[in-house]
């Protein structure tokens, strides 16, 4: 593949083999919402892009849209025509007097939710974070649950709460009880937390009754998001037994303002972990030659120190995998369904995904440049999770970042972005 004519160094996370696809706005027409491609520190205006070239049809109609839910639903031909598209406008020589005066410093625009999100769905995959918890919230019980090995354990969350990067976080009131109290009291969280995840964008549709096998898994998903599922854990404490999460998960869940396409994450494969339990023939990617392990580095920041660097390659269960359990029961997958890895943890301290887990509850408090120590979030704190992977020739790609700071509960809310 040919530069880009902008002559990025190359160490730049959003060079010509990413490009990922948000949404922005510029301040003179903040509610005219735009596709933009990051480049470099600029925004592609795509739409504006497609219109200078003339480009054909089926690329200018989703790259016009105010969302990427036509792009989503397109499905996958028309995903790698449109990026054949970005990349030859933004590499050819002769389209650059077209397409440069469709570039924006990224600095200057507004970033959005990049589309609006249908189902959301939150997995558990990481064995080590499953581990954590399990001896944190179940003790003297086994960590794993017999069902962990078998299948993804996953639950629905609240895809109307899920916000883009940059929201404030409102602190969540709810029921909390401490084990030696006898009954519940009700108010702000004093145990808000935070889970460094990876999304999974879904776009096309599957109908009611077919599940997606493993190996349609990159008909069906776009391509990948930075999530952190905010989590006050003693409201979770209560109230979980036995349906699993509900208030303590569902005020709000961070989306990164960029979606890195499955096309650019061909260098980020990996194998998964060796499964020791044999899966289920719906699940079981041990002979595929091509098996969903992405080598992603992901890294925490608390108030701008780095907490942890959680590895997603350890993950035990893939995201094909985790696909085709959500859908074995024959539920159809719409564009714009969201599913989240479960907390990315790695096996040793520092690369822990949750606060819970790197202060183990308290009993081991991080200490901040600052002099003071953390257990759980205090209000005005701000935690960003980002993340890169490998590209091509030993470079490396940018998942850009998912950042929220915390506000006192009962705040008033912000304009929403
Ligand atoms: O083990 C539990 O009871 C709770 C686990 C979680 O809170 C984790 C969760 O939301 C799923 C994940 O992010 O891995
Ligand atoms: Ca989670
Ligand atoms: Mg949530």
């Amino acid at each position: 593949m040919t530069a880009c004519w902008l002559e990025l160094p190359d160490d730049a996370l959003f060079g010509v083999h990413n490009l990922p696809y948000g949404v922005f706005t510029t301040p003179d027409e903040p509610s005219r919402r735009r596709i933009g491609v990051a480049i470099g520190d600029y925004v592609l205006d795509a739409g504006a892009a497609a219109h200078a070239t003339q480009a054909l049809r089926e690329v200018a109609a989703p790259l016009s849209a105010p969302a990427l839910n036509p792009l989503l639903a397109a499905g996958r031909p028309v995903w790698t025509q449109v990026r054949a598209a970005l990349i030859a406008w933004l590499t050819d020589a002769d389209h650059r007097p077209a397409v440069e005066p469709c570039l924006l410093p990224r600095q200057d625009v507004a970033l959005h939710l990049p589309f609006e999100v249908g189902d959301y769905v939150d997995f558990y995959s990481s064995e080590h974070h499953a581990t954590n918890l399990g001896r944190l919230f179940r003790p003297g019980s086994e960590p794993l649950t017999p069902n962990w090995k078998h299948l993804p354990i996953g639950y629905h969350g609240r895809s109307g709460t899920v916000v883009v990067s940059g929201t404030p976080v409102i602190r969540p009131r709810g029921q909390r009880k401490a084990p030696d109290q006898d009954a519940p009291g009700f108010g702000p969280s004093r145990r808000l937390d935070i889970e460094a995840e990876v999304g999974f964008v879904v776009g096309a549709a599957s109908p009611l009754g077919v599940p997606v096998p493993l190996d349609a898994f990159a008909d069906h998903v776009f391509g990948v998001c930075l999530v952190n599922d905010w989590s006050a854990r003693d409201l979770q404490a209560w109230e979980y037994v036995p349906l699993g999460p509900f208030l303590g998960k569902s005020f709000a869940t961070s989306l990164a303002p960029w979606v890195v396409p499955l096309d650019a994450l061909d260098h980020a494969r990996t194998a998964p972990p060796a499964r020791d339990v044999a899966p289920l023939p719906y699940l079981d990617d041990r002979e595929d030659a091509e098996p969903w392990g992405l080598d992603l580095d992901l890294e925490v920041r608390l108030n701008g120190t780095v907490v942890s660097r959680p590895p997603f390659a350890g993950m035990y269960w893939t995201p094909a995998q985790q696909l085709a359990h959500m859908t074995v029961n024959g539920a159809g997958l719409r564009p714009g369904d969201l599913y989240a890895s479960g907390t990315v943890s790695g096996p040793e301290h520092g690369t822990e995904g949750s606060l819970i887990e790197l202060a183990w509850n308290g009993e081991r408090p991080l200490n901040l440049p600052d002099g003071s120590t953390r257990t759980f979030l205090e209000d005005g704190d701000e935690v960003t999770v980002s993340a890169t992977a490998p590209g091509p020739h030993g470079t490396r790609i940018g998942l850009g970042e998912v950042t929220g700071r915390v506000r006192p509960a009962g705040s008033a809310p912000l304009a929403p972005h």
